[in-house]
């Protein structure tokens, strides 16, 4: 099977390409424009026989022969993609539009990772997939966030339109190991903070929950969302859910009981509750996360230690 994963040098990208590679009928090729994603999270495949890795922005056509699309290219962390919000809606507009272009001339099946953001600021809890969301079209998250709500109308159309093979994995906080330390996202910075010894950043109220699933459980929900047989879309995430105070607590508890928990400002719309409803991945796709939060953090703190270069002390 020959395999395109966009933005496969990311945090969630490289661990699926880790998975890919283990199966060794696959071959792996690996777009990626480095926006966020690094060389360094591939760097164990650079120069292997079943493995290509090249440097292209998904807003460009491009022309490979692949079997499977997954399409993961875009940034992910709310910094990163409010920094250049164009260039956010462009990835995920004309960046899909691309890559069903790719699919329909190949014959290829189309994995989207969209997004627990196209709820917005949810109105219902937990949030299942039927339900349509409550989104500013205007705001300085809509880039992302109405910008994946397009790339789910555009799978379906060309589902409906050209008969090309869709599968749309709606993603919930994910976290673990290769996170860009500087990400911006409530888990990295936390546990960065903690490791340097730094107030972990509680943007107020503190009262706003996520739900964070652990990458390898992410990573193999969607790989069984792309070997089944549904469209989706399909909630993939952990329904264990926090507020952002017990997060800092958590991390505080495990990491760094020293450290000091601060309230900051919180930035526009952020949304005030986030819980999948995970019905359809436990009945379709045989999924559910195995790897709680507090046995996630440390496997993330290890990795955030070997990178800060900051042994625990014991
Ligand atoms: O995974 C998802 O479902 C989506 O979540 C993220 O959005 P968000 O949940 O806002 O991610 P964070 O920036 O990690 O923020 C989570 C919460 O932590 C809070 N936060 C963030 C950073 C910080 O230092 N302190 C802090 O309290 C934020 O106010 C927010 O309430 C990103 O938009 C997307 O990557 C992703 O699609």
């Amino acid at each position: 099977m020959r395999i395109l994963v966009t933005g496969g040098a990311g945090f969630i990208g490289s661990h699926l390409v880790d998975r890919l590679m283990e199966n060794e009928k696959n071959e792996v090729i690996v777009a990626d424009n480095y926006f966020t994603g690094s060389k360094d999270n591939l760097k164990k495949w650079i120069g292997h026989p079943r493995f290509e890795l090249i440097r292209h922005d998904v807003t460009e056509p491009l022309l490979v022969e692949v079997d499977q699309i997954y399409h993961l290219a875009c940034p992910a962390s709310p910094i990163f993609y409010k920094y250049n919000p164009v260039k956010t809606i462009k990835t995920n507009v004309i960046g899909t539009l691309n890559m069903l272009g790719l699919a329909k001339r190949v014959g290829a099946r189309i994995l989207l990772t969209s997004t627990s953001e196209v709820y917005g600021d949810p109105l219902i809890h937990p949030q299942t997939e039927s339900y349509w969301g409550n989104v500013n079209p205007i705001g300085v998250r809509s880039c992302y966030d109405e910008g994946k709500r397009v790339a789910e109308t555009l799978m379906f159309d060309y589902h409906r339109q050209h008969g090309i093979e869709i599968r749309i994995a709606r993603i919930f906080n994910t976290y673990g190991p290769r996170m860009n330390i500087d990400d911006g996202r409530v888990v990295s910075n936390f546990i960065a903070q903690a490791i340097r010894n730094e107030p972990l950043t509680v943007q107020a109220p503190g009262t706003q929950t996520r739900s964070f699933c652990y990458v390898s459980d992410m990573v193999d929900g969607l790989i069984r969302l792309m070997e089944g047989e549904n469209t989706g879309p399909i909630n993939i995430g952990n329904p264990g859910e926090f507020t952002m105070i017990e997060l800092a607590e958590n991390v505080k508890e495990l990491i760094n009981p020293e450290v000091e928990i601060i309230s900051v400002e919180n930035t526009p719309d952020d949304p005030r509750q986030r819980k999948p409803d995970i019905t359809k991945a436990k009945e379709l796709l045989g999924w559910e996360p195995k790897i709680k939060l507090r046995d996630g953090l440390p496997l993330m703190e290890e990795d955030f230690r070997q990178r800060l270069g900051v042994p625990r002390k014991n």
